[in-house]
């Protein structure tokens, strides 16, 4: 079988604000990244599959006719707006995964074999090849790597079926695909996230595939167009944490006490209206010390929020009191537990501040640095390639 080779690309992201709460159909506004994860797909005559992660070190092969089996009898297309439970029971089987386990390993190896069985099923055969992937973005920390990798792969294993067409290019040599693409694309991700996540609302995903700034609620994906540019400052704990564990911790709470967590949701949900409503008023008209003031607050009261649901940690407490220090507001972004934090500067903020406040979160042996937002969704950049995709052919 006759597949294309490609290299494609997605971005990480950052939550502004809606974390958890978007799980349970409230509004969420979340922003891509300029960190991104890259994916090489090469077709090979080995009659074998291979996978090389190196960000989290697994480097795997299985010949294709022992994954010929795994293919679910129907021979029919699987449907990709539900998860096929059956294929993952076998996947686990297969791989030798037990029920329940969470490691980092096997949830991007089930991810990758869904993925691949489920896009060419249809086919008839499944074809031999080499999958490589590579990241700027730290595995499991809140900004959306889960969510790159399964675009990247959803973006990959699509074209090489030959199930979407090669995307356009633009001006800068790379090349995005249409609408109908795009909406594939966010589908087939969006199982690999229910495999890593468990109960993902679909956020992360939709902005790894479509970029920019975007609004989302209960799968309703809305690009904000006009934004104003903020500049943000990321900072990373380094406290390991499961997305899939936390999500799955804020539901006991919810279930447990509903009439305690249901309106902290709620509230959560008119802080993320009225962050939109003042970020569509400092476009309109100018930027205000006020607007700034809004933002700021929004922040400060939604990672009280975060923290009431069960996701805070004591690094982020101490990362947030660092950064007040300076003057400047903090809260976690994406599931919590440890993992990122974003930090709004204000345009007058001086650069002798954002150095300090870099300085000591660095000294509490936090990773921390100034981000740029609203990069570009998934994108075929084959004719690019990037720092670093050359070396993992070599596995
Ligand atoms: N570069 C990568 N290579 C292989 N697997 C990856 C890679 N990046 C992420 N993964 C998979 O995604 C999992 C991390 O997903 P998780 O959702 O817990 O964190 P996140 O996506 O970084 O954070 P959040 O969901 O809060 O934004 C890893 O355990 C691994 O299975
Ligand atoms: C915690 C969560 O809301 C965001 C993770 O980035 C989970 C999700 O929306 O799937
Ligand atoms: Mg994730």
């Amino acid at each position: 079988m006759h597949i294309k080779e490609c290299i494609v690309s997605a971005p990480g992201k950052a939550i502004l604000h809606g974390e958890h709460a978007v799980v349970h159909g409230k509004m969420a506004l979340a922003v891509s990244l300029n960190l991104r994860t890259y994916l090489q797909l090469q077709a090979t005559f080995t009659s074998k599959v291979c996978i090389n992660l190196p960000n989290i070190n697994a480097f795997l092969s299985w010949d294709v006719t022992v994954l010929n089996q795994l293919v679910p009898d129907s021979e029919g297309e699987i449907c990709y707006l539900a998860l096929d439970i059956e294929l993952v029971r076998r996947l686990r089987d297969f791989v030798g995964i037990p029920n329940g386990a969470l490691d980092t390993r096997s949830m991007a190896i089930l991810a990758f074999l869904y993925i691949y069985i489920s896009i060419f099923a249809g086919s008839g055969e499944l074809p031999s090849l080499t999958v490589s992937v590579w990241s700027e973005l730290p595995t499991g920390a809140g900004l959306g790597s889960s969510s790159a990798y399964s675009v990247c792969l959803a973006a990959a294993l699509l074209s090489a079926s030959g199930t979407i067409p090669s995307p356009l290019s633009d001006q800068e040599n790379t090349a995005r695909w249409g609408v109908a693409e795009m909406e594939l694309i966010n589908r087939f991700a969006f199982q690999g996230e229910r495999i890593i996540h468990g109960n993902p609302s679909g956020v992360d995903n939709a902005v790894g595939t479509w970029g920019g700034i975007l609004r989302y609620h209960s799968g309703k994906i809305t690009p904000l167009s006009r934004v104003p540019m903020l500049r943000i400052l990321l900072t990373n704990t380094k406290v390991p944490r499961s997305t899939k564990v936390l999500v799955a911790g804020v539901k006991d709470k919810m279930n447990k006490f509903p009439s305690i967590i249901n309106p902290v949701l709620d509230s959560v949900d008119a802080i993320s209206c009225t962050c939109e409503q003042t970020l569509s008023e400092m476009t309109s008209d100018s930027p205000t010390p006020e607007h700034y003031d809004i933002l700021e607050e929004l922040i400060d009261i939604n990672q009280h929020h975060l923290n009431v649901m069960g996701v805070g940690h004591p690094a982020l407490d101490n990362l947030c009191r660092v950064t007040l220090a300076r003057g400047l507001h903090s809260k976690l972004t994406g599931a919590g537990g440890g993992g990122c934090a974003i930090t709004l500067l204000r345009p007058e903020t001086e650069h002798s501040v954002v150095q300090n406040t870099v300085q000591d979160l660095r000294e509490c042996g936090y990773d921390c640095w100034e981000t740029r937002i609203g990069a570009a969704g998934v994108q075929d950049t084959t004719v690019l390639v990037p720092l670093g995709v050359d070396d993992l052919s070599l596995h």
